[in-house]
Order: C-alpha cells, then sequence, then structure tokens
C-alpha cells in the first residue's frame, strides 16, 4: 500500500488526541501528592508525565520521594483519586464527536488504542456516548504491552479484521508514531496533546512521513 492511500481502520490514542484529561489527571497526581506530605507539581511538569500508562506516571509524579514508597499502594490510592473524578474537566477536543459520527457513518472501522488503563477509559467512553462506534477497545492493561511497542495497534487490527496497511494510527505522541512504525501502520498526530512535554514538531525528524493536523476536521476532510 503506498504511503497516505485510504485506510479501511482508524485507531485512535485517547490522551492528548480525543480526549483533554489533563486537568483531571493532574488533580489526581496533585491529591496523591498531598498524602505524600509532596508539593503540588505544576500543570504542565505533571503532564509531562502522561504518555506512558498510569503506573508509569505515579512513578514519575512521586520520582523525588521513591524510596519511602509502596508503589503498588500508590497506584490504589491513585486509582481512588482519579475515579472519584474521573470525566469531571475533561473535555473532548474541538469536533471530535462530530467528526468520529462521521467516520463511523462513513463506514471506517474504529479502534482505540490508548494506555490508558481500562478501569478509567471505558467510563470515558460511556460519558462521551462513543463506545458504539469501536470495534475494538485496546488500553494500557489489554496486553502484556503498550505503545510504543507494536502489539497494541496489531491486536486492534485482528479485531477490526483488516490488515495493518489497512489502518492509520490517529495519535498525540511519540509512543503512538514509533508504536505506528513498528507496526508498519501509516500515522498521523495532532499537534495539541501532549507528547510528554516536547513539542511534537520537534520530536518528529525531517524525513519522517508522519502527518501533522492541528484540528480533528483536517483529520476527517483528508479521509473524506
Ligand atoms: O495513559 C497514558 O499514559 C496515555 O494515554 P494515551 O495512550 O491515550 O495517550
Ligand atoms: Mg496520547
Amino acid at each position: 500500500m503506498p504511503p497516505h492511500s485510504q485506510p479501511r481502520g482508524i485507531l485512535f490514542d485517547l490522551d492528548g488526541t480525543l480526549l483533554h484529561t489533563a486537568p483531571d489527571l493532574v488533580k489526581a497526581i496533585n491529591q496523591l501528592r498531598h498524602e505524600y506530605h509532596l508539593a503540588a507539581l505544576p500543570f504542565e511538569s505533571a503532564i509531562s508525565m502522561v504518555g506512558k500508562g498510569a503506573q508509569n506516571l505515579v512513578k514519575r509524579a512521586l520520582a523525588d520521594a521513591l524510596t519511602t514508597v509502596d508503589l503498588t499502594m500508590a497506584y490504589q490510592q491513585f486509582s481512588q483519586h482519579y475515579h472519584a473524578i474521573n470525566g469531571d474537566s475533561t473535555e473532548e477536543y474541538a469536533e471530535v464527536t462530530n467528526g468520529l459520527s462521521a467516520l463511523y457513518r462513513a463506514g471506517f472501522k474504529l479502534a482505540i488504542v490508548t494506555n490508558k488503563p481500562s478501569e478509567f477509559t471505558l467510563p470515558l467512553l460511556t460519558q462521551f456516548g462513543w463506545k458504539e462506534y469501536f470495534g475494538s477497545i485496546v488500553c494500557g492493561d489489554t496486553l502484556t504491552h503498550k505503545k510504543p511497542h507494536p502489539a497494541p495497534i496489531l491486536h486492534a487490527c485482528s479485531e477490526l479484521d483488516i490488515s495493518v496497511s489497512e489502518a492509520l494510527m490517529v495519535g498525540d505522541s511519540m509512543n503512538d508514531v514509533l508504536a505506528a512504525q513498528a507496526a508498519n501502520c501509516q500515522c498521523v498526530v495532532f499537534n495539541y496533546g501532549y507528547n510528554e512535554g516536547v513539542a511534537i514538531e520537534h520530536a518528529l525528524t525531517q524525513n519522517n512521513t508522519v502527518r501533522i493536523f492541528s484540528h480533528f476536521d483536517q483529520l476527517v476532510a483528508s479521509l473524506s
């Protein structure tokens, strides 16, 4: 398949791509730090720790106290905090619901491929009314491996019953780009997301074939 040919399946990252989850994530992280008598992290520092799943987020957020922290217990504490507020201050990026609905109605097979654990992902998909759109939902704890490993992308393709050459990965970070490259899958990224604190334009090398969009409408238009 030549680069940029029309896909049959579209695999979406969640945090930083479909949903601006940062306000709730940062709040839960700072509630956790408060329990450990640690100062609140500034918003931008906390959000740069998002990307490699919630267990890694907790580890990164407690880096200044790691020698004294039981990470299993800390994750449980974070999970309680985040469950209590998950979705409260989370917003979809502009035109995401309209765009997903249009792509679904146009016959594309859609999937979620996120590093976010399923316990937090599924309630958000229900809250935003998106669950019916997705023929596959691969979360950070669905498989042994998370992005940037290619396995989540390959698993979603298998569940959608398409070959990876017929898929397009849509994300916001190098975890999405590297997973797509390892799986040999087309990839586009939005530049409004998180990418662990680094502008995605700077992270991508010049000869990279990944397209960069700044609005969800641009993705939908590129697939019409
Ligand atoms: O939970 C994370 O760390 C990131 O989630 P994402 O893969 O949807 O960006
Ligand atoms: Mg993301």
